[in-house]
C-alpha cells in the first residue's frame, strides 16, 4: 500500500492552513513538515509553533523531518506541538539509539533519514529500533531539486534488508518525486512518497496524488 506525504515546503506559506485543507480534500495519506535551521541545511523554515497552530487544520498524520543539527534539543518541543512522527539525520546524531528513545517516549513514532551520499550502514545498528528510514533523493534544503538516480539501489538493498530480516519498517523517499521517477522508487520498495512539486505544482492536486500512488 504505497502512501503519500506531500512536502508543505511548496505550500503557499501565507495560507498554510488552507493549503493543509486542501491536502486533506485532494487524499494526502500525511503532512510531511521539513524543519530546516540554516547550519545542518541552507535553509529556514518551520519551527514548533507553526506546527501547533497547523494542527488545528487536521487529524492527518504530521511527519515532521528535522534536517537540522543538534535534533535532540526540539524533539519534545515538536512532539509537544503535534507531531506524529519525528525523523532525525543519522548525519547529526552521535548517540542515535537515544535519539530514537527520546523521540518515542514522547509518544511519537520515530525514524531516521539519510542524505543521498550517506551509506546504509548508518543505519544497519537501529533497524529494530525505528518505525520508518527515510532515504533523501535529493540534498536536503530546497523543493523542486533534480531526483539523483543512485539512491534506486539504496532503497532496494535497504527493502530486501528489511524484508531479509522481517522487519516492518516504513521505507520513505523524499526529493524530485514525480510521474517519472514514483514508479521506479516504488518497484526500488519504498512504500512512502513524500512529494512537494509534483503535488503544489500540480493543476489538480487530487489527479497528482492519486497519480503518484498508483504509480507502480
Ligand atoms: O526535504 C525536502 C527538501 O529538503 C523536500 O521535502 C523535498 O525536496 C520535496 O520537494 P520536491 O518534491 O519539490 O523535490
Amino acid at each position: 500500500m504505497i502512501r503519500i506525504a506531500p512536502s508543505i515546503l511548496s505550500a503557499d506559506f501565507a495560507q498554510l492552513g488552507t493549503e493543509i485543507k486542501k491536502l486533506e480534500a485532494a487524499g494526502a495519506d500525511m503532512i510531511h513538515i521539513d524543519v530546516m535551521d540554516g547550519h545542518f541545511v541552507p535553509n529556514l523554515t518551520f519551527g514548533p509553533p507553526v506546527v501547533a497552530a497547523l494542527r488545528q487544520f487536521t487529524a492527518l498524520t504530521f511527519d515532521v523531518h528535522l534536517m537540522v543539527n543538534n535534533p535532540q534539543d526540539l524533539i519534545a518541543p515538536f512532539a509537544r506541538a503535534g507531531a506524529d512522527l519525528i525523523t532525525v539525520h543519522a548525519e547529526t546524531a552521535p548517540h542515535l539509539n537515544r535519539l530514537l528513545q527520546n523521540i518515542k517516549e514522547t509518544g511519537s513514532k520515530a525514524a531516521v533519514a539519510l542524505n543521498p551520499a550517506t551509506p546504509l550502514s548508518m543505519v544497519e545498528e537501529v533497524l529494530t529500533e525505528v518505525d520508518m528510514i527515510l532515504v533523501m533523493s535529493v540534498n536536503p534544503g530546497f523543493g523542486g531539486q533534480k531526483f539523483i538516480p543512485s539512491v534506486l539501489d539504496k532503497l532496494a538493498r535497504l527493502r530486501h534488508e528489511l524484508d531479509k530480516r522481517k522487519l516492518t519498517v516504513d521505507l520513505q523517499v523524499d526529493g524530485g518525486i514525480n510521474a517519472a521517477t514514483a514508479p521506479q522508487v516504488i518497484a526500488a520498495g519504498a512504500n512512502i512518497l513524500v512529494a512537494g512539486s509534483a503535488v503544489f505544482g500540480a493543476p489538480d492536486m487530487k489527479a497528482a496524488i492519486a497519480m503518484l500512488r498508483n504509480a507502480e
